[in-house]
């Protein structure tokens, strides 16, 4: 199981808009009206920061988006992108992003494990999860056969923090062939960070969802 992208994609739909010109100048108006509805950042208040770290899946721009439809601003970066380059953004948060690698496999975008040390919420869904996976000392196997396609999951943890706030039955997309066979069982970090692990109730194998570090 991979991404809810039930939850990134529907609310989506539902605000496409057109914008159209009109006779009136009304779009120009509209326009201006919805400008001044998003936060904007000032010199004396910089605006919470989100990052997406692109580990090469399509739906990186989607989580960003949702990200900001929830009013928070999201920047995408790229996995090569030096994790101190990161944090001198000053993220409120980290999402990491899908991908199609397999962490196992040689030349694997990886990512500095730096990143779960410095007391900044990590999320990692898909490839992301995986990676986060293996490099707190957890493991990823192939599952030998890929699976694709829309599946209902069911959320069974009762106040998950990841679901929390969504429906208990939700359709989702997932594309895997990976699955975390053995979870981590410690942080490396002097400061461990608190673990929350999500798991789709039908799911065969251990391929798990998502996995947030949150620091204490
Ligand atoms: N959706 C993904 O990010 C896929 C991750 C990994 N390549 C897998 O097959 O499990």
């Amino acid at each position: 199981m991979c991404v809810d992208m039930a939850s990134i994609m529907s609310p989506l739909e539902s605000k496409v808009q057109t914008c159209g010109p009109a006779a009136d100048g009304s779009t120009a108006r509209h326009h201006r009206r919805k400008a001044a509805e998003v936060p904007s950042a000032s010199p004396a208040a910089a605006p919470d920061t989100v990052l997406v770290v692109d580990f090469g899946a399509q739906y990186a721009q989607l989580i960003a988006r949702r990200v900001r439809e929830a009013r928070v601003y999201s920047e995408i970066v790229p996995s090569t992108m030096p994790v101190a380059e990161m944090l001198a953004k000053n993220p409120k948060a980290i999402i990491l992003s899908g991908g199609p690698s397999s962490v196992y496999a040689e030349g694997a975008p990886s990512l500095d494990s730096a990143i779960f040390e410095a007391g900044v919420p990590v999320f990692g869904m898909c490839y992301g999860f995986q990676l986060m996976a293996t490099a707190l000392g957890g493991t990823v196997d192939n599952t030998g056969a890929r699976e694709y396609g829309r599946t209902a999951l069911t959320v069974t943890k009762q106040g998950s923090t990841l679901f929390a706030g969504t429906p208990e039955e939700q359709q989702v997309w997932m594309s895997h062939g990976d699955a975390c066979s053995q979870a981590p069982r410690a942080s490396p970090s002097p400061r461990p960070p608190k673990w929350s692990r999500s798991r789709p109730s039908n799911a065969t194998s251990a391929s798990c969802t998502a996995y947030s570090t949150t620091p204490r």
